[in-house]
């Protein structure tokens, strides 16, 4: 079967654009989660609409939780959520959404009927056996260490030690659902260090929100008490991970991109991009319209730890390819575990365009060399993808395969990208 191509714009000149994102998937993905499981009906609003959204959603409703959307648009709803008992007999498709694979289980455990997960071939490779092994420890009956799994509970919960360095979700996922555990949780983590801190500080935030009472003071171990997790009415936040392209887009072109309502205080990794990209040669600014970015007609090489904000990795990697001097990219071995092995595929990638990259334990060693045109695939993975039309903005003849793969966090892409150059003209 031949996957699309889809040809990559070249920009031509400066890009001028204000880009307006959808909701963040994983503030989504949370919100929708911790209304389902809470004590009365409530609202999450501009939530984003996606692959991965509408994979929870579906996972919500099979675990009998109702949820009505209004106020549609392509890549946003309002949802009102009621929750209900948790409901077993479910045969849950987690798609490759690590946030569904990984937040659902802990909640199907709570109900005493088995529950069936599995997901896209890619999905079955993924880490999961450290959070199936907790949810057993912690009193559920789980089939499996890897997808497709069976859970069946009820999970009474208690203390439990895994090793989360693979994945942030293995912990997040367990704490979002454990105020329901009848013991509450106790995670403590042993290992090489969790990646994408900022994302369990979102979880502990969102639990603190919906009156949950969380203790995080001891580094690596978590405490959440059992009890109500409170209805709420939330607004989400524009995904700030999906503003890199975008926003790269600017230093790419020498131009201006302007991200609307970009929070002043956030857990999003993605607001790392502001310092980011001005250590890349942008000039970044809040003002009134939003966060503006503005290249400077070159880009600076990089050497950084991402270790926190793994998400970014293929956003930085294309800006390197086309920097004027080389970068190294550290603590990021965990991507191997993401929607592919993403430091595999950014170097053949890349490298298939003429690029020189090399891959290190940890991360990539990326040496800007003139790049030609071909194609450039995407794995099935949304960031390779947006990764490829960053470099084809400078690269003629760029052709990246299945752009239709952002769906899974952003089904406007192509349109979206397309309305960004558009603007510049
Ligand atoms: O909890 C979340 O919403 C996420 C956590 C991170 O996962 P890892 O810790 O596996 O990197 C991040 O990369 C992913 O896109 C979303
Ligand atoms: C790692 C990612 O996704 P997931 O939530 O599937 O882990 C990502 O979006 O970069």
């Amino acid at each position: 079967m031949s996957v699309p191509l889809w040809h990559a714009p070249e920009a031509g000149r400066p890009v001028e654009a204000t880009v307006r994102l959808p909701g963040s998937k994983s503030v989504t993905n949370r919100a929708l989660l911790l209304a389902a499981l809470a004590n009365g009906p409530g609202t999450v609003r501009q939530a984003l609409r996606s692959r991965d959204a509408d994979l929870m959603v579906a996972a919500l409703r099979a675990l009998g939780a109702g949820l009505t959307s209004s106020n549609e648009t392509v890549s946003g709803a309002d949802w009102h959520v009621v929750p209900s008992r948790v409901r077993g007999g479910a045969s849950i498709d987690v798609g490759l959404a690590g946030t569904v694979m990984r937040f659902v289980p802990p909640m199907a455990a709570l109900s005493d009927g088995e529950v069936a997960f599995d997901g896209d071939p890619h999905a079955r490779t993924r880490p999961m056996g450290p959070i199936l092994s907790a949810l057993r420890t912690l009193g559920a009956e789980v089939a499996g260490d890897a997808l497709p799994f069976t859970i069946k509970g009820p999970i009474s919960g208690g203390e439990v030690t895994l090793d989360a360095s693979a994945s942030s979700q293995l912990v997040s996922g367990l704490l979002l659902a454990a105020p329901r555990f009848e013991k509450g949780v106790t995670v403590r983590h042993s290992g090489p260090p969790v990646p994408s801190m900022p994302h369990i500080e979102m979880t502990v935030q969102m639990l603190r929100a919906a009156q949950v009472s969380v203790d995080d003071s001891e580094p690596d171990v978590w405490r959440v008490e059992p009890g109500p997790i409170a209805a709420r009415d939330l607004t989400v936040e524009p995904d700030l991970s999906n503003a890199a392209p975008f926003l790269a887009a600017a230093l790419v072109t020498g131009g201006t991109v302007t991200i609307p309502d970009w929070p002043a205080e956030t857990t999003q990794g993605g607001d790392a991009l502001r310092t980011l990209l001005a250590r890349m040669g942008a000039a970044v600014t809040r003002v009134p319209a939003g966060l503006k970015v503005t290249g400077g007609g070159r880009i600076d090489g990089i050497d950084a730890d991402l270790h926190d904000v793994g998400e970014l990795t293929p956003t930085i990697a294309a800006l390197a390819a086309l920097a004027g001097s080389p970068s190294t990219l550290r603590g990021v071995a965990h991507l191997r575990g993401h929607e592919t092995d993403r430091l595999a595929a950014l170097a053949t990638e890349i490298n298939g365009l003429g690029g020189e990259v090399t891959e290190t334990e940890d991360g990539l060693v990326i040496t800007p060399r003139p790049l030609y045109g071909g194609v450039f695939r995407s794995y099935a993975d949304h960031r390779m993808a947006t990764a490829g039309a960053v470099i084809g903005l400078a690269v003629p003849g760029v052709q990246v395969e299945d752009i239709a793969t952002t769906a899974k966090t952003l089904p406007e892409f192509a349109r979206m990208w397309a309305l960004m150059l558009e603007e510049a003209r």
